[in-house]
């Protein structure tokens, strides 16, 4: 049950693409090896489906998918392919048919068909027509036809894309703002619009980038519209400024997920366990200030705020860390105040001494140097020494 006790009714399924689109960024490449690793460690939150890789692009993914489709048990797996056959036959080559998602991603606008492709609409269709139809014909039964640059598409190929994947049996449409250029209001009409195209028993998911710092905002006005399902990643990581955070998703819904008539079944504990292992695998180190994941969001120097927070946590703190496998930390320096000294005197089973307190507050708390802090255990020492050395 959420925290607020209010839950919407629809559970938004969860698409982790960490492994590919969160891969395939300068300084995210992993190994076969440590794919399987943090897949195993994505089930286990919960998520529906996991993004192994781009099989036909490395020897390395097509590993990783081999390795990746032996272990899961719960979580369903993808693969990404273009709309040809090579793609489409390695990754059913690797990954089998079982709880398998071929990703066929598809060009989804005029101007990636001028500009990238230099094909014509009629070779756009025909080769999606045929990419469609030849997973089918492998025996491929969960079949996502990737809408790539969706966003900047006509609704009138859109539309035709749409019906000719659908009619060669696609079972999901991902809808993805490949460029990160929509605001949440167009994204929102967008998906509407295509939702009232598709059958309902069609999935519709979406696939935002961050390139505005909009996808965590444009992905859930794609739930309100009713998208049925997110693609997002650890950390956010992804091409150039990344994809939605999961972490960012799983907050808002838990909190907030009524307001979208949405839930999901993730398992927030584990997400910060998560974080860490991609961290260590691939060296990143988000900004300390990043939300869920980063070293200050559940920690406070500042003497109004720990004030508040001694009393009770609630006066400054809406995210739980608890709920998200974090840990709430008071820090002591220049900017904290008297507070937490009385808590001190507290913990330690001491009266309140107005002469030590003030005389501890001048040495260890306003006059520490700028950007220097201790915890509250450091200070908790520092006054049981100072008062065992008085008596
Ligand atoms: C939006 C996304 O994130 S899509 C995923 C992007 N990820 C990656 O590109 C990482 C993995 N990619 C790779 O390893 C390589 O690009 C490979 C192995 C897939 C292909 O390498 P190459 O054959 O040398 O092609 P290259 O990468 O230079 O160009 C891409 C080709 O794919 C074609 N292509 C792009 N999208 C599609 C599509 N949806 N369907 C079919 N072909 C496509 C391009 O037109 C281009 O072919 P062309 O030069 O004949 O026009
Ligand atoms: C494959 C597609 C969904 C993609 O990654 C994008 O368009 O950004």
């Amino acid at each position: 049950m959420s925290p607020t006790g209010k839950r919407g009714s629809r559970r938004i399924s969860v698409f982790d693409t960490t492994l590919r689109d969160g891969e395939q960024a300068p300084g995210n490449a992993m190994s076969a090896q440590t794919k399987l690793e943090l897949a195993l460690a994505i089930e286990a939150l919960g998520v529906d489906v996991i993004e192994v890789g781009f099989p036909n692009s490395s020897p390395s993914d097509l590993a990783a998918l081999r390795l990746v489709s032996e272990a899961l048990t719960t979580a369903r797996f993808c693969s990404l392919a273009r709309a040809n056959r090579a793609d489409i036959e390695a990754a059913v080559t690797a990954g089998g048919t079982e709880r398998h998602q071929v990703e066929i991603m598809v060009t989804g606008s005029e101007l990636h068909m001028e500009h990238k492709r230099g094909i014509t609409r009629a070779e756009n269709l025909a080769e999606t027509e045929f990419a469609i139809g030849l997973a089918r014909s492998l025996g491929v039964r969960d079949i996502s036809l990737g809408l790539e640059d969706a966003s900047r598409g006509s609704d009138d190929l859109l539309r035709a894309l749409i019906e000719t994947g659908l009619s060669e049996g696609a079972t999901t449409v991902v809808l993805a703002d490949t460029t990160g250029h929509m605001v949440p209001a167009e994204f929102g009409d967008m998906t509407a619009k295509v939702r009232s195209w598709i059958p309902s028993d069609v999935v519709l998911s979406v696939h935002c980038h961050d390139d505005m710092g909009l996808s965590l905002a444009n992905a859930l006005a794609a739930v309100e519209a009713g998208a049925d399902e997110v693609q997002a990643t650890v950390a956010g990581i992804g091409e150039r400024a990344g994809n939605t955070p999961l972490e960012e998703l799983a907050t808002v819904l838990t909190y907030k997920g009524h307001l979208y008539d949405a839930y999901t079944t993730l398992d927030t504990t584990g997400l910060y366990e998560v974080f860490q292992t991609l961290s260590r695998k691939i060296g990143l180190a988000p900004p300390r200030n990043k939300a869920v994941f980063g070293d200050n969001v559940f920690s406070t120097l500042a003497g109004i705020h720990q004030a508040g927070m001694l009393r009770n946590p609630i006066t400054y703190e809406y995210v739980e860390p608890e709920r998200f496998g974090r840990e709430r930390k008071i820090l002591v320096g220049r900017h904290s105040g008297r507070a937490v000294l009385r808590h001190v005197f507290d913990e330690l089973g001491l009266p309140w001494d107005q002469e030590l307190g003030q005389k501890l507050y001048e040495e260890h708390i306003a006059s520490r140097s700028d950007g220097d802090f201790i915890s509250v255990a450091e200070l908790k020492h520092v006054l049981s020494t100072t008062v065992a050395a008085a008596i």
